[in-house]
């Protein structure tokens, strides 16, 4: 891995690597946060996914999460949101393609060449994270709008992998929204039973670990109706009795404002897990 930014934040390091990703076959730029506590050992990481259009670079500049990373000694990694590089296929719309890579791996050409983001952030990063940093194999998973959808579908997916999970705004019925529709289609095809191991409502009947989601949605967030769908969450955790903690938020919007505002909540939910 290469360091490509290097900034003290908090009494640790804010650093920006780049490595090449197998998974990916291209460049991929990630985001890792040092906490000042990995001076005496190895400490829990906290992966965070971002949304549509999003870099290595929103959630670090726009969060303030390093000052709540470093009172509970989390390290936080921040992947870029899709493989990205002139060889790599790409889409003039801002929810296909670059900066939409949906955290699934893709099925269909011409995406199945670089579109293999569920394996990057689910094995790839972290074993790569573990080899390099000084951080051990507690983790926890959280991520905002396209990126919440990821958090919670790796964590669905791997009972065991993840101690805790958290999102804001995810986007939670991929299969049943215009943007998750969209990018189903052109990753995954026609059939959507393939599309159901990536659909969070779909994975909720069936999964075996009941691990407790922590949501935080705006209440004057512009995509909540049509394409988060939060009620259909919460609709799917009743029948099936998974926890479920849903803070719905008067004023907030989808931005990283709200982001921001919460985000040392959703630290020390994940650092009580992380610490047990
Ligand atoms: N059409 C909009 C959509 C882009 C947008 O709102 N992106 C969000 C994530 S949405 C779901 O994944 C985001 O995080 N943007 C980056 C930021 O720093 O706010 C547009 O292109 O503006």
């Amino acid at each position: 891995m290469e360091r490509v930014e290097h900034h003290a934040s908090f009494g640790g390091w804010q650093d920006v690597y780049q490595h090449d990703s197998i998974s990916l076959g291209c460049p991929m730029k990630v985001g890792v946060y040092l906490p000042p506590q990995v001076k005496d050992g190895r400490v829990p990481v906290l992966y965070w996914l971002s949304g549509l259009t999003c870099t290595e670079q929103n959630f670090i500049t726009k969060s303030g999460a390093q000052r709540f990373a470093a009172e509970h000694g989390i390290m936080i990694v921040t992947p870029d949101t899709s493989p990205r590089g002139e060889s790599v296929a790409d889409d003039p719309s801002y929810d296909l393609g670059h900066g939409a890579g949906f955290y699934v791996n893709a099925t269909q050409q011409p995406w199945a060449a670089n579109y293999r983001m569920y394996d990057y952030v689910v094995e790839e990063l972290p074993a790569l994270i573990e080899a390099t940093f000084p951080a051990d194999d507690r983790r926890a998973i959280a991520g905002h709008s396209m990126g919440g959808h990821g958090a919670l579908v790796a964590a669905l997916r791997n009972p065991g992998r993840y101690r805790s999970v958290s999102a804001f705004s995810p986007i939670v019925a991929p299969s049943q929204a215009p943007w998750g529709e969209r990018a189903f289609t052109a990753y995954l095809g026609d059939d959507r039973s393939a599309w159901e191991q990536y659909d969070t409502i779909e994975l909720i009947k069936t999964v075996r670990e009941r691990l407790p989601l922590l949501i935080d949605q705006g209440l004057d967030d512009e995509f909540a109706d049509r394409e988060l769908r939060p009620s259909l969450l919460q609709a799917a955790c009743e029948a099936a009795e998974h926890p479920l903690i849903l803070r719905q938020r008067p004023g907030y919007d989808h931005s990283y404002y709200f982001i921001a505002s919460f985000i040392d909540e959703h630290m020390a939910h994940h650092a009580a897990a992380l610490f047990q």
